[in-house]
């Protein structure tokens, strides 16, 4: 089975300016990395890449075997779509449709049967201990209910190999916090796909499995 990510030499560069030169990584089934470093050291960066919204200067990407370097914008989004969740800082939910919709919106927006993504969504919710939140509006959820719809939606498709989040937990108190940590590290194990967290936490960074540090590929 081909691993849910591997880079390999990354280089990133705004104009002629590189930030990130030299980088690998490799990331297996069920392997939570915290990806950590200083302020502007170009994790942003690197998640965008990894996602595919954004291209490096140099090196390859691949995503359960799929290319994410060398191929269209629309290849690399059927990939993103397709094989990563992602999840932020901020969980940004939709306050015109239900806790359920908004964990579906991706499916339904694809077409998917209204039940079938609904169900998904369910399944979703429950696997982070809040399917009891589906039929609520999202203006009057907590900090930390709200993270965990926003890891629900990043989670809802089956076919997905690898989550991808940036700072899920710098909006939350360090209990929600270190929960949010447990649940995601938990799910990622169980489901035997890989993940990558940008994070400024090391209350975060120790639930990982491993901590990379990207101070050293950082060109100053
Ligand atoms: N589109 C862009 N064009 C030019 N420079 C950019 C662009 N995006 C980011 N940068 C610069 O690249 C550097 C790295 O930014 P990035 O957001 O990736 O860092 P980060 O490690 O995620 O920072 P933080 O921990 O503060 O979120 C910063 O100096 C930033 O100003």
């Amino acid at each position: 089975m081909q691993p849910p990510l591997t880079v390999e030499g990354i280089e990133i560069a705004y104009g002629d300016q590189v930030l990130v030169k030299g980088f690998g990584l490799h990331v297996d089934a069920g392997e939570s990395v915290a990806l950590m470093g200083p302020s502007g050291s170009g994790k942003t960066s690197l998640l965008h890449c990894l996602v595919g919204l954004s291209r490096p200067a140099a090196g390859e990407i691949r995503i359960a075997g799929n290319p994410m370097t060398g191929v269209s914008a629309a290849r690399r989004a059927d990939a993103r779509r397709g094989l990563i969740g992602t999840a932020y800082q901020t969980p940004d939910l939709l306050a015109e449709v239900n806790v359920a919709e908004n964990v579906a919106i991706t499916l339904l927006f694809e077409g998917a049967a209204r039940e079938d993504a609904l169900a998904a969504a369910r399944r979703s919710l429950a696997a982070v201990g809040v399917e009891h939140l589906a039929e609520r509006g999202v203006a009057n959820l907590s900090g930390g209910e709200a993270q965990r719809v926003s890891l629900a939606r990043a989670l809802v498709r089956e076919s997905m190999c690898l989550l991808v989040a940036d700072e899920p937990t710098a909006s939350l108190d360090g209990t929600n916090a270190v929960r949010l940590s447990d649940l995601m590290t938990g799910m990622v194990r169980e489901r035997g796909i890989g993940a990558v967290i940008a994070t400024h936490d090391q209350r975060v960074a120790d639930r990982c499995d491993r901590v990379v540090e990207l101070r050293d590929v950082t060109v100053r």
